[in-house]
């Protein structure tokens, strides 16, 4: 709770002003209360006007701000979350794109903490102090009547707790026993092929399929029932507190209206911490990394100026795949690497970004052997790309903030480089969702902006492992302009079957069975 404070504060803050919209419709009924147990009459008629002023403008105003505070200290979360992933990951792609994703949805849910929680528990409080109030003003009778009413939605609430409980229990062992049935049945689905006994299985599972759906109805059905019975109870109670506004009752009409804010705003918590509870896991990771200690620093040379493979190879059961390579890259120039499909030119990238260990020879950063370091160290300086890049569900800026959380950094670095013109034509631009891996993308934007992320992570050498395969002619001039002009600076090698990407390299090897220098500029 109080890393939710720390990272909305300023939201928080906004919501403990605004809240004051809840408090207003308390405050007016304690005035109509005391208007109507026999105070002055315009007590009444401010009552009345603070009543209907503080609905309105809880639901002309403070509702919309609640959300977009909600919002606001979520971004600031998920910014935070992304740049501590980035720093412990070191630039590691993120293998687990589900574990993110869960992460991000976590942080989502989170929202009603600012928009939820805050307004509720301060509702809570305001309905507490008038009910106090009005129970020492009108004596025992205001005070036990809510205090009864409460007693008894909770004695309701808890009937239905239980009976919820005991519905969904059953509805998870039978859901267990048809997985069982289910997975028993799919070992033995060879069986049942040979004895022709499919239509057989196919008429149990379906009978099974249709006594789970009607128990997870049932369920629904439970929960739906204990929901109107809640909303029946506060509505009831709201409804009857204008036919007891006449006469000597007033008072205790107030206590109820008073008594059926607190039951909304409870309901409002109870939201809220359903909502919590679920993400609980998932939230205990994030701040996990938001509190672990920052970046371990590297060892090995943060601006290397050469890498020599010396005399490798790589072998696959016994199977030898290549021997006797050695190449060297430096800046200065491109270095492309192409072969027939299954010579091993993948394996050789991983060999020096240590997905791989080489079956014999040895590879060198700056005279340091890679062998050394773990493939983590390895990946804080040598970041790789593939053809099948990893991106995760968000938009194209929380994507990019992953593999560079500096903003002014990104921008002038994207500027700079003119990466992702495509942005321009869609309508959401940076905010555009891409999807589950980007699949709202076409394949070569996908690419594109894998490419981008990848160059923001600022390492000094970079493997690009047939990134171009989906993306047309213009782009991939374009692209080849700037790995290009990386390469002066940066150690690069580049697989590709590209006539036009080899144009640009200063140095072509070729691989089968060995490496050999076939060209370049
Ligand atoms: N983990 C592995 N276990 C066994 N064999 C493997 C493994 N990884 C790759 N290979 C084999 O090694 C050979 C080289 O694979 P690699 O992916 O390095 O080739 P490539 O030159 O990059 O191919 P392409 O041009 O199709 O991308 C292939 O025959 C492949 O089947």
């Amino acid at each position: 709770m109080s890393q939710l404070f720390h990272y909305g504060k300023e939201q928080v803050g906004r919501a403990l002003v605004e809240s004051g919209w809840g408090w207003l419709p308390t405050v007016g009924w304690a005035l109509l209360a005391a208007g109507l147990i026999g105070q002055p009459r315009e007590l009444v008629w401010a009552g009345s006007g603070v009543v209907a002023c503080a609905a309105l403008g809880s639901w002309l105003v403070a509702r919309r701000r609640f959300h977009a505070w909600g919002l606001a200290a979520t971004t600031q979360l998920h910014g935070a979350y992304l740049a501590s992933l980035a720093r412990r990951a070191e630039g590691r792609t993120p293998d687990a794109g589900t574990t993110l994703q869960r992460d991000l949805t976590a942080i989502d849910k989170v929202a009603g903490f600012y928009n939820v929680l805050v307004p509720a528990v301060l509702g809570v409080g305001a309905s507490w102090v008038l009910l106090m109030g009005l129970s020492l003003w009108q004596h025992s009778l205001v005070a036990t009547l809510p205090i009864g009413c409460l007693v008894v939605v909770a004695l309701v609430l808890r009937l239905l707790t239980s009976r919820v409980s005991r519905r969904d229990r059953a509805c998870l062992h039978r859901f267990v026993a048809l997985g069982q049935l289910f997975l028993e049945t799919l070992g033995g689905l060879t069986t049942l092929v040979s004895y022709e006994a499919g239509t057989l299985f196919g008429q149990r599972f379906a009978s099974q399929s249709e006594r789970f759906r009607r128990a997870t109805m049932r369920v629904l059905q439970t929960q739906l029932a204990s929901l109107i019975a809640i909303n029946g109870l506060v509505y009831l109670t709201l409804l009857l507190a204008p036919l007891a506004l006449r006469g000597p009752l007033g008072g205790r009409a107030a206590a109820f209206v008073t008594l059926a804010t607190l039951m909304l705003n409870g309901r409002q918590l109870g939201y809220f911490s359903h909502g919590i509870k679920s993400q609980r896991p998932a939230l205990r990771e994030v701040f996990g990394l938001l509190e672990a200690a920052p970046r371990v620093t590297a060892d090995l040379p943060a601006h290397p100026q050469q890498l020599v493979m010396r005399d490798c190879a790589a072998a696959f059961d016994d199977q030898s795949l290549f021997k006797n390579v050695s190449l060297t890259l430096a800046p200065g120039g491109l270095t492309v690497l192409c072969g027939a499909n299954g010579s091993g030119k993948t394996t050789l990238l991983n060999l020096i970004n240590g997905s791989r260990e080489p079956a014999r020879g040895a590879i060198l950063l700056d005279g340091q052997d890679l062998a050394q370091f773990s493939a983590q160290k390895r990946a804080s300086v040598i970041g790789t790309l593939g053809p099948a890049p990893q991106l995760f569900s968000g938009t194209i800026a929380s994507n990019l903030k992953l593999a560079c959380p500096d903003d002014a950094r990104r921008r002038a670095f994207l500027a700079r480089w003119q990466l992702l013109a495509f942005i321009r034509d869609l309508p959401a631009g940076w905010n555009t969702v891409i999807g589950e891996n980007g699949r709202l993308l076409s394949p070569g934007q996908r690419q594109e902006l894998a490419l981008a992320m990848l160059l923001l992570t600022d390492k000094p050498v970079y493997l690009l492992d047939e990134i171009t395969t989906s993306v047309d002619r213009r782009t991939t001039k374009h692209l080849l302009d700037v790995v290009g002009a990386l390469s002066r600076s940066h150690l690069i090698l580049w697989v590709s079957h590209d006539p036009l990407v080899q144009a640009h390299a200063s140095k072509v090897y070729q691989l089968a069975g060995q490496l050999a220098l076939k060209g370049g500029r």
